[in-house]
């Protein structure tokens, strides 16, 4: 790997490129930096077969997870192995940009649709670009930068708070060891913030953390927790730590002495954090845990000095602030005619008034006119319409608006992506399920759709002979059968101020 050998021109010219999915990017980067070595690619079927059953690679290397990549099938199926001029895939950034090239040694098909591929990778390009690249150091660039001794290594995953910092603190001291803050950033964070923000945090509680070198890390989570931990471990060791301090969970390997600190509480007699045994427990205060932090936060509370540096509070109350000042999508979703669009409308209307808020109400009619124009009502149309409806929906979010929109949005995959895209935006995102039923829907039949599909003469309606999934995750559901227009708008009015989304007095 980054040998420094170089694929002729003419071969990286003809290559096939692709831009793979964000973890395995996220994963391609960790094997061009060497974070992942001895991995100097994405593993090939007799790896992953030797991994799957004893844990290890074909050559008995420890190796925790797959490390993997897919290619579109057509792209997969025109490969040949065995021709140095036809194994070459060129993985691209999501904007296009090559990232590297793959000598695929190995690729087989993992679905109808797609291959995975094997191989070696090389870097091409700059290596990347985005906010605190240079954060982004490779695991020799850092260990050139620590002295000699013990490292000891957290995993930043959360914003330090001060029972984190003491913790951190007591352990390098008693370990006389560097302090190496590795920051996982790809992707939101288990808080859900950005990981510019998540970085701004940290670099926030300097000042109240022993010298520390810090580095940034497109490290991202599988969902398995015992795997997660020890690819921290072996990335962790890659980086030069020898100690590393558990935040959560961290498992040992390699090598690496992993410390469990002792859980501190504040001591209001004298200030200090503290074992929480050795403080009477009328004079300790806990630390809070995230979801309580969140909590002030998202109803504008300061969070108390007691527990948060100030200059820490004060990047989280930045980049989260209460929700009334929050980016919002209110996403309504149904059959047709169930009065999604005279709801949001109204909705629309009367946060208008209030002037609290700015709106941005995305018209079914001139959502088709305008942003999908051309798309019918297949299913990969509408899919593509409710995405396109996200993404304007999630960017006006991004800049503390509001948005409202009222597609049928009938998949459960797409209103999935939406929300994810709002939550990446880091705004919130509100699924209202208008869940009229069908024959009242079809009794209403406002623009004669319902009858023309009873009669055979529109095919693929919802709800007649096209699916519409039910959402399981619905914040607000409600039939207006028996309701009126307006009392159907104060019940989402109502839900939006009861979770702090809208000031009391706007409705
Ligand atoms: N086959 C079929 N199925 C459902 N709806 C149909 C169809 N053909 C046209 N229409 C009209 O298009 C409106 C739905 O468009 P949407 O953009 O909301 O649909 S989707 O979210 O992309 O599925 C919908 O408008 P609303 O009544 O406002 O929901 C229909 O009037
Ligand atoms: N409580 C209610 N909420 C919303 N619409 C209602 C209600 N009661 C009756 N309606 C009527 O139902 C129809 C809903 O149509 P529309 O809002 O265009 O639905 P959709 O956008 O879901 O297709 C409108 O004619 C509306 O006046």
């Amino acid at each position: 790997m980054n040998d420094g050998s170089v694929l002729p021109e003419d071969v990286l010219r003809d290559a096939p490129s692709y831009t793979p999915r964000a973890h395995e990017l996220a994963d391609l980067e960790l094997l061009l930096s060497g974070a992942y070595a001895p991995l100097t690619g994405f593993l090939g079927r007799v790896d992953l077969t030797a991994l799957r059953r004893r844990g290890r690679l074909a050559d008995g290397t420890p190796w925790p997870v797959g490390v993997t990549c897919e290619i579109p099938a057509e792209m997969g199926a025109a490969l040949n192995v065995d021709d140095p001029l036809r194994r070459t895939v060129v993985l691209t950034d999501p904007e296009g940009a090559p990232v590297a090239a793959v000598e695929v040694s190995d690729t087989w098909p993992t679905s109808e649709r797609m291959y995975a591929i094997g191989g070696t990778v090389r870097r091409m390009g700059d290596g990347g670009h985005g906010p605190f690249q240079r954060l982004r150091r490779t695991p020799e660039e850092v260990k050139a930068l620590l002295p000699p001794g013990r490292v000891l290594g957290v995993i930043a995953d959360r914003p330090l708070h001060r029972p984190q910092l003491a913790q951190i603190a007591h352990a390098a001291r008693t370990l006389a060891a560097h302090l190496l803050i590795i920051i996982p950033v790809t992707g939101p964070g288990p808080d859900g913030l950005p990981p510019e923000a998540l970085v701004r945090a940290i670099f926030a509680a300097r000042d109240r953390m022993p010298p520390a070198t810090i580095v940034a890390v497109p490290l991202m989570p599988r969902n398995d927790e015992m795997r997660d931990a020890l690819l921290r471990a072996r990335v962790a060791t890659a980086y030069g730590v020898t100690h590393v301090l558990s935040t959560g969970d961290m498992l040992s390997g390699g090598g690496l002495r992993v410390l469990v600190p002792r859980e501190l509480a504040y001591d209001n007699r004298d200030g200090q954090w503290r074992w929480r045994d050795d403080i009477p427990p009328r004079n300790r205060r806990l630390a809070m845990t995230p979801a309580e932090v969140e909590d002030l936060l998202d109803r504008g509370f300061p969070l108390p000095e007691w527990h948060t540096p100030p200059a820490v509070a004060k990047e989280l109350s930045r980049v989260r602030p209460p929700r009334r000042h929050r980016g919002l999508v209110v996403f309504f979703t149904g059959f047709s005619g169930s009065g999604k669009s005279t709801i949001a409308r109204g909705l629309a209307d009367s946060l208008r008034e209030s002037g609290e808020r700015t709106i941005t109400f995305l018209d079914g009619d001139v959502v088709r006119r305008e942003l999908s124009a051309g798309l019918g009502f297949s299913r990969a149309d509408r899919d593509r319409n409710v995405r396109r409806i996200g993404w304007v929906a999630a960017e006006v979010a991004r800049h503390r608006g509001m948005s409202i929109a009222c597609p049928i949005a009938p998949y459960a995959d797409a209103r999935a992506a939406v929300r994810a895209m709002a939550t990446e935006a880091g705004a919130g995102f509100v699924l209202v399920h208008v869940a009229t039923p069908l024959e009242v829907c079809e009794r209403r039949d406002r623009k004669g759709l319902y009858a023309r599909a009873r009669a055979g003469q529109l095919r693929g309606m919802t709800g007649i002979d096209d699916p519409y999934e039910v959402p399981a995750d619905a914040e607000l559901t409600l039939d207006t059968t028996d309701m009126t227009v307006v009392e159907a708008i104060d019940v989402v009015l109502a839900y939006l101020v009861e979770s702090g989304w809208v000031e009391p007095n706007m409705k």
